[in-house]
């Protein structure tokens, strides 16, 4: 029998379209809540540096659109890593998959039930993968969340990650949010 996962999965790609808003542009693609699915699903598609520019994967828990304005998200924040952009080919990869592996590990003990998903945004400037979950306030959350990421990565403090909540995120699209929260 396959291995269940404690909560099911959804993938999402975003793709940037002229003739579309971006919400349009948000596909699902598919859910899974068994590890071997997850495997399948993560051998079957490109990896996030073979993606194009402009584009994104989320991997959010079903029911939970990859967007500020979901209910879940909109109280919320995300742990932002901003990557240089030598690091596509170094860490972006390895990264990501990480990152995957944590959520749908569960790896953030009594704390897992604040992820709401990840984001990877693959972009000219330097990549980006956030991890979003769903309440800004729970400082005790939302560190214990960003020290287990830093520990997972292997994240050295060379690589600083700060909070952003996404109110202040949406407000300031464009320039630079400030950091609620670093670490
Ligand atoms: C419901 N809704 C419209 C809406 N809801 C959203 O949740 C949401 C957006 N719009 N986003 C739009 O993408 C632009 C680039 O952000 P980026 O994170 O790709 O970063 P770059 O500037 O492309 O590096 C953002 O400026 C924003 O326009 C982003 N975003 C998360």
């Amino acid at each position: 029998i396959k291995h269940p996962l404690q909560n099911t999965w959804t993938l999402w790609y975003y793709e940037p379209d002229r003739n579309k808003s971006w919400e349009e542009s948000q596909r699902e693609i598919t859910s899974f809540d068994t590890a071997e699915d997850f495997w399948s699903l993560y051998n079957h598609i490109k990896t996030a540096s073979e993606l194009r520019q402009g584009c994104d994967y989320s991997m959010f828990k079903q029911g939970i659109r990859p967007m500020w304005e979901d209910d879940q998200n909109k109280c919320g924040g995300r742990w932002l890593i901003n990557l240089d952009k030598k690091q596509r080919t170094t860490d972006l990869d390895n990264f990501w998959l990480e990152i995957l592996l944590c959520m749908i590990g569960e790896a953030f003990n009594e704390y897992s039930d604040d992820v709401c998903g990840a984001v990877v945004n693959v972009r000219p400037k330097g990549d980006k993968l956030g991890i979003w979950t769903s309440n800004a306030d729970c400082a005790d959350s939302v560190m214990e969340i960003g020290r287990k990421l830093k520990e997972r990565l292997r994240i050295t403090s060379k690589t600083t990650m700060g909070y952003q909540v996404h109110k202040d995120t949406m407000i300031k699209a464009g320039s630079q949010t400030k950091n609620t929260y670093t670490l």
